[in-house]
């Protein structure tokens, strides 16, 4: 190595963020809409991109972009994250010998359909959308080419961002640590709020033949899942994967957040058998009760707080995974 060099270039990683795509699937007069965030970057033999500004090796980002835009436009999985994803991955290590390891990462958007009344029921409307809450289902996906195209295998995470709850009982926090540096009171009862943020990860899968052969296949191809929740099915994890997170948020009697969050984690490993560890990072969104001493008024004591101030920092932060024994 000349002298020049002192380091050797150790990790190199490349492509495209903030891929933004609307896809419609038109179903006659029904319309099915997804909107992504995509991220999407290749590993492979693009040292010499770096070392010896050799461009022969690079697929221009921009091309990385109108690849997935081109899966969007011509997949069979585009309504599915997890499958587009894998699609995305396993189309850019098939065309390009060079590149052996591709990393998609998925965002979707809620678009849910418009309810409308009529007649003492509700009914789904065929082409009209709201965005029915700000959190995001996400899907990370990592096809690994290095033992051939043919043997492709893929790690797969699911998960989700931003769901923002809150509950104005049933959560407790007491008998902690109590020394000098504690202000904090023991209370049998308060307001418990947070952002959940949740990642699950399914074990290896291989990666079937029908994936990469994406052309010949992409207008009759469907795959079947071996079983409810499993990668080919990954809809349905994130589903219960949020209904689960709501239901034990919801009815846990809480004495912390650490505590809710564990029982979280051990319900989704129980309900969804291809999971395989599962992290949650909650953090606690602490409201507090005005103090009205002052003015004579009590709002501080637990049963009688009902004014509070959200605190938008220092925040506390639980985090924790939990895997499979
Ligand atoms: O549920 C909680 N866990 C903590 O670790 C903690 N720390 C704190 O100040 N409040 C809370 N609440």
């Amino acid at each position: 190595m000349s002298a020049t060099e002192p380091g050797t270039l150790s990790h190199a990683r490349y492509g495209k963020d903030l891929v933004r795509v609307l896809r419609v699937v038109r179903e006659g007069s029904t319309h099915h809409v997804v909107e992504y965030n995509v991220k999407a970057l290749v590993e492979g033999d693009i040292a010499t991109s770096y070392t010896k500004a050799d461009n022969s090796v690079v697929v221009a980002t921009d091309s990385i972009k109108n690849i997935t835009y081109y899966i969007a436009k011509t997949s069979p999985h585009v309504l599915h994250p997890t499958r587009f994803a894998l699609h995305i991955a396993t189309f850019l290590l098939s065309k390009y010998p060079h590149l052996h390891k591709a990393f998609v990462d998925v965002e979707r958007l809620r678009w849910t359909r418009i309810p409308l009344s009529g007649q003492g029921q509700s009914t789904p409307h065929p082409h009209s959308f709201y965005r029915d809450g700000d959190d995001k289902q996400t899907v990370s996906v990592e096809v690994d080419g290095t033992k051939g195209k043919d043997k492709m295998v893929a790690h797969v995470r699911g998960g989700m961002r931003d769901l923002l709850v809150l509950k104005s009982t049933g959560s407790a926090f007491r008998d902690f640590v109590r020394d000098e540096f504690t202000t904090l009171l023991e209370v049998p009862d308060r307001i418990f709020s947070t952002s959940v943020d949740l990642e699950y990860a399914f074990g290896e899968v291989r990666i079937p033949a029908e994936y990469k052969d994406s052309e010949k296949t992409l207008k009759s191809f469907t795959l079947s899942s071996a079983g409810k929740g499993d990668v080919w099915d990954a809809d349905f994890a994130a589903d219960l994967a949020r209904k689960i997170t709501l239901d034990v948020f919801a009815t846990d009697e809480s004495e912390s957040v650490q505590a809710t969050l564990y029982k979280m984690a051990q319900t989704l490993l129980n309900e969804d058998q291809y999971i395989n560890t599962v992290t949650y990072k909650l953090p606690n969104k602490h409201y507090v009760p005005v103090d009205m001493r002052y003015i004579g008024v009590d709002n501080v004591t637990p049963t009688e707080a009902e004014v509070f101030t959200p605190l938008a920092a220092p925040s506390g932060l639980i985090t924790a995974t939990v895997t499979r024994k």
